[in-house]
Order: C-alpha cells, then structure tokens, then sequence
C-alpha cells in the first residue's frame, strides 16, 4: 500500500475522479476519510464502497442523514470541524484537496502542518494565499503535487531540469464555451450555454471561470507559486483541443510539452503515484485521428479576467485574494442568474479598484480581505458594459 489518502471533495468531479483511480488501483491505495457538501446519497454509496473512517458534510443535518444509513461504525461530522478532522486524520498519508474555493484553504494548511503530502486541485487556496501555504510546506518539508491539468503538464516537463534554464511557461487554454463569439455576443447568454465547455466535464464553478477566462488567469497565480517563476516568465496560449496541456521553453530554445486526452485521472493519478507512472483506464492518444492542433494568440481585451488576474498577482499582496473572492461570488451570483455573465469580471474588477492592498498578509489578514472582497461583490449592481 503506497498512500492512505484524505478526500476533500469527494463527491465532486476531482473527487469522483480520484476514487476512480483508487478503483484501478485497489492495492497502491486506501481510503481514510472523505469529505462532501450535500450529496447524502453519493457519500453513502462511497462508503459502502471504500470504507473510510471518518467523513464529513457541510451541514449537521446532512451528517446526520449520512450517520443513520452507515451505522456507528464511521465516524460522520460536519461543517468545518469535520474537514479539519478528515484533512488531518493521524492515519492518512496523503491529502487530495479538491474543496472547491478559498474554503479549502484552512484544511489544505492544516493537513501540510500535519505533515501529508498534499494532492492539490484546489488552485483558489494558493491564490488566496501562496506565499503561506508554501512556505507553510517548505518548513514541513511537505511536497504540493499539482493535480490541475496544466501545472502537472508543467511539473512533467520540468522533471530532471533545473529551474535556471526555464526561459518561460506556457501555460495552455481552450478558451472556455465561448471561445468562438467576441465580448459584444457575451451580453445574452444563459448559464446553460455558459455550462457547456468544449473539452472537460467539470464542476460548475471552474467550467464558469473557464468561460471567463478567469480559470486560466488563476493558473497563472497558481504556476507562479508552485513553480517560483516570475510573471514575466508566464504566458498563455489559445489552444482549443486541449491536447497539449501546457509547456516550458528553455534557455536553449528547446520546448517541452506534455499531450494526452482530456481526462483528469491522468494527472490525479500521477499526483498520487509521483515519481512513478502505473497503467490508466483512459482514451489513449491517436494523433493521426486528431490530425491538427491549432493556437490563437491571448486576446486580453477580449479576456479582461486574465488581465484583473495578472494584475492582481503582479501587485501581490492581498489582491489575489481579493480577485479569487470578488470571483467566486459573482460567478455565484451568475449561476443563481441574479447578475449577466459580463458583470462577471465587471465585479471583479470593481471590488480589486476598491480595495486597499496589504503587503504580506497574515491568514487573519487575508481572511479579512477576503470577507470584504465578498461583501462587495455581493453588494454590486452592474451595469453591463460590451
Ligand atoms: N473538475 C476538474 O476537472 C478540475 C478541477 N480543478 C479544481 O479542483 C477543485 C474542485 O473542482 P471540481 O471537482 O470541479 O468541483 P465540484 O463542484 O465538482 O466539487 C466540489 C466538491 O466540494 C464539495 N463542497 C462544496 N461546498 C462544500 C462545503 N460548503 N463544505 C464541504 N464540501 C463542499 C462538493 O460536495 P457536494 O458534491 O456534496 O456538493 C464536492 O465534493 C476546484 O478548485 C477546481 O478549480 C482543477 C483542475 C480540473
Ligand atoms: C482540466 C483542467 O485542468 C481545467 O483547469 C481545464 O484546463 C479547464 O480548461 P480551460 O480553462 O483551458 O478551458
Ligand atoms: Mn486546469
């Protein structure tokens, strides 16, 4: 047995994912303690089908629900209490944080304070925070493998390479549902067609930010913490298949790339497994069928989230924080259709001009920033600009 692993999530697209390499993979590992919001029923059945100690939801009455389908012998907590417990449980060697949000950022520290190395899919926790949580892995001697597609396509190439060649990242981007219209098609569009990516079957929040272009502009702030590069060392590229999942470019002109369908259990299961490689159940890659791979330059007036996030992560401080807030709330507000999908960035851009920026934050500094960011781009009434 390789890893005893902590989910957080796992009854979302990550989470369901990494239990289907767990599926393949019965031996390398086990199943500790997992952890949903609301989904009763998919916990129950992932309990019956894992067997983990401990687990946990987001309200008390949807643990109690849980509890009285599994009987006494799983422990079932709740709200965030319970992700603390499932994050840190003293048997688990390995935390895959797959929360989506800033709300994981408090369990995704506390399991590296507790020394687990950590899977990470949950990009908002190293925008909202970065400069601790990897400082907070260095002092625990604790590796950030990066599940996110892209960074492990980065981590890949990098493998064997030392960081003084890298000349730049590029870091890849389909375009998101929307790649095809200009900004001025944007006014009218519907959540529904908004849910619609044209590669990956995700959660709703990330295929969201996929569509703003906001997803990728987290990957930036992402990649500049994970991989200590510079921003000018950063760039993106349009590349609508998603077959190419990102690349380096080094001092002597030699580009590397990582390729592969679009299946998440590919980097999950080389986050886990890392630095070994075991078999996937996955499409494998036909070239000669795909035939052509196409890359359009990054329009950024055409992208405005991508430019609020390079700014936000050049300016430091707490204006990623405030970006990954102000986002997160307005891309509920858009799939609650409270608000248009092009006040989407309209509110983060907003809230980041509003906001009076701290030079290295602590977490309670960075907490504060981040309920306020919150409170504004809540409070926002847009009027939509093309
Ligand atoms: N999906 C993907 O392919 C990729 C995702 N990522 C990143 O991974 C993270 C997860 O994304 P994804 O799996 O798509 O998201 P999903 O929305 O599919 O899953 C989110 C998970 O978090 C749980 N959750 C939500 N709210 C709460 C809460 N208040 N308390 C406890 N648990 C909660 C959900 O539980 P429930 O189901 O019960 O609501 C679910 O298990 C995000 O940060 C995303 O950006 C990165 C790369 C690719
Ligand atoms: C699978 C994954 O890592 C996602 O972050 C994906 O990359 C989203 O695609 P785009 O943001 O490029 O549309
Ligand atoms: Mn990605």
């Amino acid at each position: 047995m390789s890893e005893k692993l902590a989910i957080l999530g796992s009854t979302g697209s990550i989470g369901t994912s990494t239990l289907e390499v767990v599926r393949g993979q019965r031996e390398e590992f086990e199943v500790i303690s997992l952890s949903a919001g609301s989904n009763v029923e998919l916990m129950i059945k992932q309990i019956r089908e894992f067997h983990p100690k401990v687990v946990s939801m987001a309200s008390r009455e949807a643990a109690e629900r849980v509890q009285a389908e599994v009987g006494p012998y799983v422990q079932v907590l709740w709200g965030e209490e319970g992700l603390l417990e499932v994050a840190t449980h003293p048997e688990a060697t390995y935390l895959v944080s797959a929360l989506v949000g800033s709300q994981g950022l408090r369990p995704t520290l506390a399991a590296i304070q507790a020394g687990k190395k950590i899977g990470l899919a949950n990009k908002e926790t190293l925008v909202t925070a970065g400069h601790i949580v990897t400082t907070e892995a260095q002092k625990a001697n604790v590796p950030l493998l990066p599940i996110d597609s892209e960074h492990s396509a980065i981590f890949q190439c990098l493998n064997g390479e030392s960081m003084s060649d890298v000349e730049r990242l590029i870091i890849t981007a389909s375009g998101g549902s929307f790649r095809d219209r200009s900004r001025t098609e944007l006014a009218n569009v519907t959540v529904e067609d908004a849910l619609k990516h044209p590669n990956w079957a995700m959660g709703a929040k990330i295929t969201i930010d996929s569509a703003t272009m906001m997803n990728k502009g987290l990957e930036v702030i992402e990649a500049h913490w994970l991989f200590e590069l510079d921003y000018d060392k950063i760039d993106v590229l349009l590349h609508p298949q998603s077959i190419i999942h990102s690349l380096v470019e080094f001092q002597d002109g030699a580009v590397m790339a990582q390729l592969g369908t679009p299946d998440m259990k590919v980097p999950i299961q080389y986050a886990l497994t890392f630095p070994n490689r075991l078999p996937v159940q996955t499409t494998k890659l036909d070239l000669a069928k795909i035939a052509t791979l196409d890359f359009r330059e990054m329009d950024f007036d055409r992208y405005v989230a991508l430019r609020l996030a390079f700014e936000a992560g050049r300016a430091g401080g707490t204006m990623p924080t405030v970006l990954n807030a102000a986002n997160e709330v307005a891309v509920a507000r858009f799939l609650r259709n409270e608000i248009p999908f092009l006040a989407i960035d309209r509110i983060v851009e907003l809230t980041l001009e509003s906001h009076q920026s701290s030079v290295n934050p602590t977490l309670e500094e960075i907490e504060e920033a981040d309920s306020w960011a919150r409170r504004f781009a809540a409070s926002q009434i847009i009027p939509v600009l093309g």
